[in-house]
């Protein structure tokens, strides 16, 4: 499937940031029919969620698990290698040369799909000043988006406002997934680069992902499928 046959519905990824296996699948259940895809990152990962990778994939759900691996090269290959194991859709590194050409080997032929993190949604020019980079965040992005090509990266994960000049560079080849993403109203918390779901289609984003304005909010399911209905209507 390209990235522009997939259904609006199926564009949104929930973040199960939460902490336990029991929270995760009661908003799980609480969700229903109306969510296709979750996200699995550091907090439940390590609260025991890797098992339910493999629970989602059964129930005909994907996942995207969100590691941001980054180590030597051959570390990241083995990690990986055992990764394509656990059914995952998505997996995320940080976009450093090293770590995806070893993320790419160490998906082989696989189904798994790897998704370079280029800068993080919660850092503007002054983070990545303190942090020591040179470029600012929309060259360091667009740079990291050509070097992620180049080594046969699936996919980028960046916020909704570069998404217009990633499509530039890569084309439809690539995935591209926003998190980021705020609707109208949501406390912004953490993050720094946001858009709303409508905007964010509308610039180019294949995939959004949203965490607390769904999994924290009274009826996680009204919002999510207030999002899909928002995506829906940006595709036209
Ligand atoms: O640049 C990045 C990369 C990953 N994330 C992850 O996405 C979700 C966003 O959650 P919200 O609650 O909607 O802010 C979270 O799991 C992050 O780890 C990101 O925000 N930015």
């Amino acid at each position: 499937m390209t990235p522009a046959e997939i259904a609006p519905k199926d564009r949104l990824i929930v973040a199960l940031d939460l902490p336990s296996v029991d929270a995760a699948e009661a908003t799980i259940n609480r969700l229903g029919d109306s969510v296709t895809f979750y996200k699995i990152g550091y907090r439940l990962a390590y609260a025991g969620g890797l098992p339910l990778v493999g629970k989602l994939a059964d129930k005909g759900k994907k996942v995207f698990l969100d590691l941001k691996l980054h180590d030597i090269g051959n570390t990241v290959m083995q990690g990986v290698e055992s990764i394509t194991r656990l059914g995952a859709t998505f997996l995320t590194v940080h976009a450093y040369p090293q770590t995806m050409k070893g993320a790419v080997e160490g998906r082989g032929n696989s189904s798994l799909k790897i998704l370079a993190v280029t800068v993080l949604t919660s850092y503007n020019e002054d983070d990545l000043h303190a942090a020591g980079y040179r470029l600012g965040v929309s060259e360091l992005v667009e740079a990291r988006a050509q070097q992620a090509q180049v080594l046969g990266i699936d996919g980028l994960v960046s916020s909704p406002e570069e998404v217009g000049a990633l499509r530039k560079i890569v084309g439809h080849q690539m995935h591209l997934v926003t998190p980021g993403i705020r609707p109208v109203g949501s406390a912004t918390g953490d993050q720094k680069r946001i858009m709303t779901p409508g905007r964010a289609i509308a610039a180019g984003a294949d995939y959004l992902v949203v965490g607390r304005p769904v999994v924290e909010a009274a009826d996680p399911k009204a919002i999510a499928e207030a999002i899909q209905a928002e995506i829906a209507q940006a595709l036209g």
